[in-house]
């Protein structure tokens, strides 16, 4: 490796939609240059012992932030990590497994901003901000299908960690370079997910892609599927980035033209054709749709990593 790895944080409450985009950002970078880690390993307590001691795993004191914060550090200047396996299958810890950081590493979890040190680490900064009723629709699907949990445990334990997400979860939002809100058009039906819209908080935090074009379009046509705006987030300005569902494929080929242009690594992705993993969702019934404003989100995401890469390489970056 020519230099240090490119930290990725994708922090957001449970169920926000972290690991579907990982995904598709893992593809644009190649898997074999990524490795992914979910900080839900740094569970302090396995599931009995949460309900035994009565906190939630959103929780500061409920993760081993001191040493998530000490394996990102590690993982930033290239050297390996022994990272615990907290399994959702059994609720239970496993054999630590040994961890070599590839070219980008993606980290993605609850409490990933929570400290100052764990928040230096990263190169790029997203947090998943989806309505909290999406998110608890989201949740309630995904833990009943696939962790095994029944619809009234899981909205008890939803009701019960609220204090925890609004004390401990929702102020990281402060801290992403990017944050990323999925959410459905209003004539669309609750389940219809493959029509949802993108808000992307883009922070002056990090150099974004030039979208002055995007702009300028903005304020040329009424409402575009396409739009860039001025706003505050949390009292500070921001750019506000929006992409509707109903974007067609030439109104979305424009920004990734964008976005290639000056990031020439990414041109193989610049196409939804050719890259079947971009934007996929996998729907209700096990089918998988392909999300216009998800996949643009993935590619943007990949810009940054890979302009990281760049400003790493030439000295501009830690
Ligand atoms: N952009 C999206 N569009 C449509 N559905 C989504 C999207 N993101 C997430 N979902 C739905 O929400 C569910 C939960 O998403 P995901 O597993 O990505 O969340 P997570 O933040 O990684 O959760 P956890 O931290 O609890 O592991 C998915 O199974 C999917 O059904
Ligand atoms: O908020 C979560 C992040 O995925 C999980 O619910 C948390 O990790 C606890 O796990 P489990 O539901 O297996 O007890």
């Amino acid at each position: 490796m020519s230099h240090r790895p490119i930290i990725l944080g994708i922090v957001g409450d449970s169920a926000a939609g972290k690991t579907t985009l990982t995904r598709g950002i893992a593809q644009v970078l190649g898997l074999n240059n990524v490795t992914v880690i979910c900080t839900d390993d740094y569970h302090r307590y396995d599931r009995r012992q949460r309900a035994e001691v009565g906190i939630t795993a959103l929780h500061p004191d409920c993760n081993y932030l001191d040493i998530m914060q000490q394996h990102l550090n590690l993982l930033r200047t290239g050297q390996p990590i022994l990272k615990p396996i907290y399994s959702h299958k059994t609720g239970t810890f496993e054999p630590p497994e040994y961890v070599k950081p590839n070219k980008f590493v993606m980290v993605e979890g609850l409490l990933g901003y929570a400290t100052r040190g764990a928040r230096d680490c990263f190169d790029v900064k997203v947090y998943l901000a989806p309505p909290e009723w999406l998110r608890f629709k989201w949740k309630v699907k995904r833990d009943t299908m696939k962790r095994g949990y029944k619809e009234e445990e899981v909205l008890a334990e939803l009701r019960k960690r609220e204090p925890d997400s609004e004390q401990f979860i929702r102020p990281q939002r402060q801290y992403a370079d990017v944050v990323v809100s999925f959410y459905p058009p209003e004539d669309a039906s609750n389940e219809d997910y493959s029509r949802l819209n993108v808000r992307l908080v883009l922070r002056p935090t990090i150099p974004h892609p030039d979208l002055t074009e995007i702009f300028d379009q903005t304020a040329a046509k009424t409402m575009p599927a396409i739009r860039l705006g001025l706003d505050r987030d949390m009292g500070k300005p921001v750019d506000v980035l929006e992409v509707d569902s109903h974007a067609t494929s030439n109104q979305v080929k424009e920004l990734e033209k964008l976005l290639c242009s000056e990031i020439p690594d990414l041109l193989p992705y610049c196409s939804l054709d050719a890259d079947r993993e971009l934007g996929k969702i996998t729907g209700t019934t096990g089918e998988t749709l392909q999300s216009y404003p998800l996949a643009l989100t993935q590619l943007l995401v990949a810009y940054h990593m890979l302009k990281a890469t760049q400003l790493v390489s030439i000295g501009h970056y830690r």
